[in-house]
């Protein structure tokens, strides 16, 4: 008899009635399939004794009918029961289509005696992580159809698949309930097998089911083992990967530099052939335009420049012109002088000699023409060597600025700015040709030297007005206008800021 059908005779129970400890001794002795004996049942051995003493069967009114005859006790009691056994069958089949239905729970069917127990067990599959929220569900005190865990409710204490819906009855009377590791637990229930309620057909679905789901749970250890292999596999493989990547990275990272020491090799080799380039040129420029010359006079030391050959040359031809021109204008003067000296003798000499004057007039106009026309050549030509001279100059001041700069060893600046040569110094600064390593672009890098005989508060002052002055230069954008592309810090006393490089082409 199930706890549920208890529970009902329970509630629907008189409790002054005093026959019904007898009929309760009898029905139970009918549901054991014993005969049943007139005298009431040895309540200490019943596991329903305490309840047996307070419950009646059947409804109310049927009572005191019930409660004369033996006969009509045993007909109501196995009325009863086929009753509640046809409840329970039709719940046992409603629970298995909803265990099926409903994979997180699974049906334990327990036959006791005449009785059957259903028991609900909240199942929770062994694997991490497949229904966990289901394990709250343990341990409750009753199933979903109210059977109690009373006796044989040692099953319910164990975890199972989700998919395992029953336990499965041996011949030996003990039910058994496939776990997840494949094993079959026994369940010890205090009464036998009824054989009538089950039948072998019902036993043996049952057992089909079992191995069905045997053969999934294998199954699934098998999915399982291979998705262990899988994930061991990846997980070396990412491990393959990450040292791999590291190595790329490394590798990138040398390549990087290698890329770096090529090019700044390359830039080197460039620079110091243009150097040598520049200071070739000039050795030749001095030669033709002009060098620099010392003067000592006394203890005083000074620098004077001395013209080249060409421009001694053109210089020494425009003297040779004005001496010339100057000769030709002494020459018609004297021409003129002695023409009026001559007019005051004869008609006929005259005549002839103020021809001859005109003819010879007309010689040094011509010649002084011509000279004028050649000074003006040899004029624009030594103008020409001038600017050359001025280039000449400064080309020579930059290479002197270069030789004496602090930076003309080909730094890299702030790990980017290749520097290169000097390309001009202001009154605070020197500003060097440089590659921007990073955007691979020539750039201009002006290094500003604070004097570093200056006061703290000058070279403050200084920097305020820089900065100020390079963030407006920052925001502007204009063809005609240099860009500002970048200002670092070099040291203490100086600081860099790269700007659009300018050819001056
Ligand atoms: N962006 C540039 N591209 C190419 N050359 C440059 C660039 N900026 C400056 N220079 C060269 O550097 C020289 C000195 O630069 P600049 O004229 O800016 O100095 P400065 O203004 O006199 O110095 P400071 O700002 O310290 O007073 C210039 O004459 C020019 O040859």
């Amino acid at each position: 008899m199930s706890d549920e059908v208890l529970m009902q005779l329970s509630s629907n129970s008189n409790p002054s009635d005093p026959s019904l400890p007898t009929k309760l001794a009898k029905l139970e002795a009918r549901m054991a399939g014993k005969a049943t004996p007139s005298a009431p049942a040895p309540s200490a051995s019943s596991p329903w004794q305490s309840s047996a003493s307070s419950v009646r069967f059947g409804p109310p009114e049927e009572s005191p009918e019930a409660s004369t005859s033996s006969d009509s006790d045993n007909d109501i009691g196995e009325e009863f029961l086929i009753q509640a056994n046809t409840q329970k069958r039709q719940r046992i089949h409603e629970d298995v289509q909803a265990s099926t239905s409903q994979p997180p729970e699974a049906l334990i069917i327990v036959a006791v005696g005449a009785d059957v127990r259903i028991k609900i067990i909240e199942t929770t599959d062994l694997r991490p992580g497949i229904d966990e929220p289901n394990k709250s569900k343990q341990g409750r005190g009753r199933g979903r159809s109210g059977a109690g865990r009373g006796r044989g409710s040692k099953s319910n204490d164990h975890v199972r698949p989700s998919n395992i819906p029953s336990t499965v009855p041996l011949a030996n009377g003990h039910s058994t309930v496939p776990l997840a590791n494949g094993h079959a637990e026994s369940v010890l229930h205090k009464e036998n097998w009824p054989k009538e309620q089950f039948g072998s057909d019902e036993r043996t679905s049952l057992q089909e089911e079992m191995v069905l789901l045997r053969s999934k749970v294998s199954f699934l250890e098998e999915e399982l083992c291979k998705s262990r292999q899988e994930a061991t596999s990846h997980q070396q493989l990412c491990r393959q990967l990450e040292l791999e990547l590291k190595d790329f990275k490394e590798r990138d990272q040398q390549m990087k530099m290698k890329r770096i020491k090529v090019l700044s090799d390359l830039l080197i080799a460039v620079s110091k052939a243009e150097r040598q380039e520049a200071r070739m040129k000039i050795q030749q420029e001095s030669l033709r335009l002009g060098n620099v010359g010392v003067i000592r006079a006394g203890t005083i030391i000074s620098e004077t420049w001395e013209d080249g050959q060409v421009l001694k040359d053109i210089n020494a031809h425009l003297r040779f012109l004005l001496e010339t021109k100057e000769a030709i204008e002494r020459h018609r003067k004297m021409l003129k002088k002695r023409q009026s000296d001559k007019s005051e003798g004869s008609d006929v000499e005259t005549g002839t000699y103020e021809e001859e004057v005109l003819i010879q007039d007309e010689i040094y106009k011509s010649r002084l023409a011509s000279i004028k026309r050649e000074e003006e050549v040899y004029l624009r030509e030594r103008d020409r060597y001038e600017v050359e001279k001025g280039r000449l100059i400064r080309e020579m001041k930059r290479i002197r600025d270069e030789d004496g700069s602090r930076f003309n060893n080909f730094q890299i600046l702030n790990n980017r700015y290749a520097l290169m040569n000097l390309l001009g110094k202001g009154g605070f600064s020197e500003v060097y040709k440089a590659f921007d390593l990073v955007e691979h672009r020539y750039v201009a890098c002006k290094l500003h030297g604070l004097n570093a005989q200056w006061s703290e508060e000058k070279k403050k002052s200084y920097i305020r007005h820089a900065t100020r002055e390079y963030d407006i230069h920052k925001m502007l954008v204009h063809p005609h206008i240099v860009r500002l592309w970048d200002i670092f810090e070099i040291d203490h006393n100086t600081f860099c800021t790269v700007l659009e490089y300018c050819s001056g082409m």
